[in-house]
């Protein structure tokens, strides 16, 4: 089979994930760009690239795909460098940034005869960063949205599909401007308003340390992106202004109708108000095929000793399940602990679920 070559501009958490993923195939040499040393160094001693440069041109001169992997502003700045590039005829140069139509507009400019843009956003991720966190099973099972333009060869949208399969993401397609809107909803103002709650609760805690003492469960989920990357979350809202700023109008109505539900002390409206939401999360899909990152984890209920652990990871062990972490969650009332594992793979949690059950533990998949 013909070798081909990829280059990853911006090694890191994602572009890293693509790099790993890419390799999965011996025909394919990753060569990785970044503005930093150390990423690329990192990269190398991982095993996550081929090779690194900190000079653009000569990581995409021999490149037949480029996947443009820094922080959204900086996929917009790097585009019209490429325009003056020397680049291989039939190149196809994508993006996995989390917006999409400003990309896609800046897109325009290096456009040619010879070089074809299809906007890309993997719609998989985590709060971590850094090459050191990247993977190539995260992306496995999400979607991952293409947004070709009207004018996009198909045949070009079609490779880049089947090189795409490498990371085992559903590929789908949608114009740019209705995955601003729905990704808007459903991931960036997410984490704005996680950020603002913890922002609030940081606030009250400085007047009485309480709240960072009790914040329990239901806070730490819902708060959990609140630790993604300040820069990289910068550079989205500055690049998705319009849908945000719409999606905020309609939450802060939508906040409203709340208040007054409590304000008028309507039982019947504020259960409905919950009603509806569960409703509507109980029937999201499966994280194995959602828009929330692939875990492998279980969470189990154990008394609050050491040996406890030690019994599981045993037990665990003598199947020879495998797991690559294990945290312990917030203790309650100091009579149980929660264990977190997360397991190689979702067969290997499978297995370990039902044998943990089977030695009577409680086992939960959500924490
Ligand atoms: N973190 C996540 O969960 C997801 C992120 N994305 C998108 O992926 C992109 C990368 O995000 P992460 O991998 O999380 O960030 P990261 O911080 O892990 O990696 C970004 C890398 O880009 C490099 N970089 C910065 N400016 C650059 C430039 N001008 N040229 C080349 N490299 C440059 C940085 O040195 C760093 O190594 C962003 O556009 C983000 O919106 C998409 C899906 C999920
Ligand atoms: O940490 C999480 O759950 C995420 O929200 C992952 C994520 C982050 C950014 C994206 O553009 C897509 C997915």
């Amino acid at each position: 089979m013909k070798k081909i070559t990829i280059a990853v501009i911006g090694v890191g958490l994602i572009g890293g994930s693509i790099a790993l993923s890419m390799r999965r195939d011996p025909n394919i040499r990753v060569v990785g760009y970044d503005v930093r040393q150390e990423p690329l160094d990192k990269a190398l001693t991982l095993g996550v690239i081929h090779a690194g440069t900190t000079d653009l041109q000569t990581a995409v001169r021999e490149a037949n795909v480029i996947f443009l992997a820094s922080p959204v502003e900086q996929i917009v700045a790097t585009l019209p460098l490429l325009k003056d590039m020397e680049l291989q005829p039939d190149v196809i140069v994508t993006d996995v940034g989390s917006t999409k139509s400003g990309i896609v507009r800046h897109a325009v400019e290096v456009i040619s005869e010879r070089v074809t843009f299809i906007g890309g956003h993997p719609m998989a991720g985590s709060h971590k960063s850094g090459v050191e966190a990247a993977s190539d099973r995260l992306l496995e099972n999400a979607y991952y949205v293409l947004t070709p333009a009207p004018g996009t060869p198909p045949e070009k949208v079609e490779r880049l599909t089947e090189l795409l399969s490498l990371t085992r993401a559903k590929v789908v397609q949608m114009d740019a401007d209705t995955h601003d809107q729905v990704v808007g909803a459903v991931s960036h103002f997410p984490h704005v308003l996680a950020s603002a709650l913890v922002n609030l609760v940081a606030n009250y805690d400085e007047e009485n340390a309480w709240h960072s003492r009790l914040a329990a469960g239901g806070f730490r989920d819902i708060t959990r992106i609140a630790s993604s990357n300040p820069r990289m979350w910068r550079d989205v809202l500055l690049q998705n202004r319009e849908p945000l700023l719409k999606i905020a109008k309609d939450w802060t109505k939508a906040l409203e109708d709340v208040i007054e539900l409590v304000e008028e002390g309507d039982p019947e409206g504020i259960e409905r108000f919950f009603q509806t939401a569960r409703d509507f999360r109980d029937g999201l899909p499966e994280r194995k095929t959602g828009a929330l990152p692939p875990l492998n984890d279980l969470y189990i209920d154990i008394p609050d000793h050491p040996g406890e652990i030690g019994r599981i990871t045993t037990l665990l062990g003598a199947k020879q399940i495998n797991i690559t972490n294990l945290q312990i969650r917030e203790t309650r009332e100091d009579i149980y602990g929660a264990l977190r594992i997360t397991f190689h793979s979702q067969e290997e949690m499978e297995k370990g679920e039902e044998l943990l059950r089977f030695f009577d533990y409680n086992v939960y998949r959500r924490p």
